[in-house]
């Protein structure tokens, strides 16, 4: 781990200058969550409107009727917001991170660590944003936080666990203990590619559990697809070499039974929207959509037995409708139940 990374760590922890990327929901429940923590924030918004609302103590448009602590200073200048910073939480969408940390790179100071806070895999590419990070920003070290949080449940103070994750093991303990707070739990993992696959993943099957229950297909059926899901999840984790056991934390199972049981999950709200036969142009970000694409891409290519990440990338891009898709999943020929 690099001086900069540890500065200031160990028991005692002295506040950090906290930078966050990104002022849509979770960028600023998480810059709330730094603030309690202890840390000075200042949150970098693309959104000029989004910056004045925030200044005003609001964020009406990602995170109606919670109030904004006036200790989090937005901007949209992206060296004010990186300008002596000890940590970076890059919170924009998955498919926006390369973006994101190419516009940060000039600003960036050398050594602080990096952490990862969207779930996704680049649709284009295939690449894991940790890969994404360390090309762009090679000499920053990298984390991820995932696990089973909804925005407003941390904005809120409620309490809620997560798992923060880097290849160098004290360096995700030591932002573990910086992070955490009376209401929020942080576990740490040197699995950087499992926390990764495990909240990536999860959001296809949800988007999967939202057209379930949109489509009426009953609980029998939810309960199914949640777990022979998880199977695939397992199997996909493998193949990037994920450790079994980190998905079965937080970071995977965890946010799978979040997010396959509730509609406050926009992933799970998407597919209700699809299972509904209703509009989806319009939804809130749902990161499951182009994860799907690409985690049956990689699926087919490494000849991974997907059949639901498979189903839900044809649903999604038209090519089959949903009745054709449990017509197929439930006349695959019979086998023995393997669960790896
Ligand atoms: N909302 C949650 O409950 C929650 C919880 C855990 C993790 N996450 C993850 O956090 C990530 C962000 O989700 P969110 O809830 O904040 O989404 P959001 O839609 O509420 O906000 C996204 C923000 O990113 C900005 N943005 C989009 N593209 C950008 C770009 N190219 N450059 C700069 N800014 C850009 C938007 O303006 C907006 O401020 C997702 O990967 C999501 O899976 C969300
Ligand atoms: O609202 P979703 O579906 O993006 O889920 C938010 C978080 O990932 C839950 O852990």
């Amino acid at each position: 781990m690099t001086d900069r990374a540890m500065k200031g760590g160990g028991p005692g922890k002295s506040g950090w200058h906290v930078a966050v990327l990104g002022g849509g929901a979770w960028g600023t429940a998480l810059a709330l969550a730094m603030l309690r923590a202890g840390h000075t924030v200042r949150l970098f918004a693309r959104d000029p409107e989004t910056v004045a609302a925030i200044g005003r103590g609001e964020n009406p448009r990602y995170l109606p009727g919670i109030a904004i602590a006036p200790g989090i200073k937005a901007t949209s200048d992206m060296e004010a917001a990186l300008t002596g910073a000890d940590c970076v939480l890059t919170v924009t969408p998955a498919q926006a991170l390369r973006a994101t940390l190419a516009a940060a790179r000039d600003h960036m100071p050398a050594g602080i660590p990096l952490v990862l806070c969207a779930k996704g895999i680049e649709r284009d590419t295939g690449a894991l944003l940790s890969a994404i990070a360390a090309e762009i920003l090679p000499p920053n070290p990298v984390a991820a936080l995932s696990g089973p949080s909804f925005a407003s449940d941390v904005a809120r103070g409620l309490p809620t666990a997560v798992v923060v994750a880097a290849g160098d093991e004290a360096l995700a303990a030591n932002l573990a203990a910086r992070f955490s707070a009376e209401n929020l739990r942080c576990y740490s993992s040197d699995d950087l590619i499992g926390v990764e696959i495990g909240g990536a993943l999860k959001n296809v099957f949800a988007i999967a559990a939202g057209a379930v229950t949109g489509a009426g297909l009953g609980a029998s059926a939810q309960a199914a697809m949640v777990t022979r899901g998880f199977v695939e999840l397992r199997r996909i984790g493998a193949a990037f070499g994920a450790r079994p056991e980190t998905l079965m934390g937080l970071s995977g199972l965890g946010d799978l039974l979040l997010t396959c049981s509730s509609a406050q999950s926009r992933n799970f709200a998407y597919g209700l929207a699809l299972g509904q036969g209703k509009a989806l142009s319009g939804l809130p970000l749902a990161e499951g959509v182009p994860t799907a694409a690409i985690a049956a891409r990689i699926a087919a290519e490494r000849e991974i037995d997907a059949p639901i990440i498979a189903a839900v990338a044809a649903i999604l891009d038209g090519t089959i409708t949903i009745g054709q898709a449990v017509t197929a999943l439930m006349t695959r020929p019979l086998k023995t139940e393997t669960n790896d």
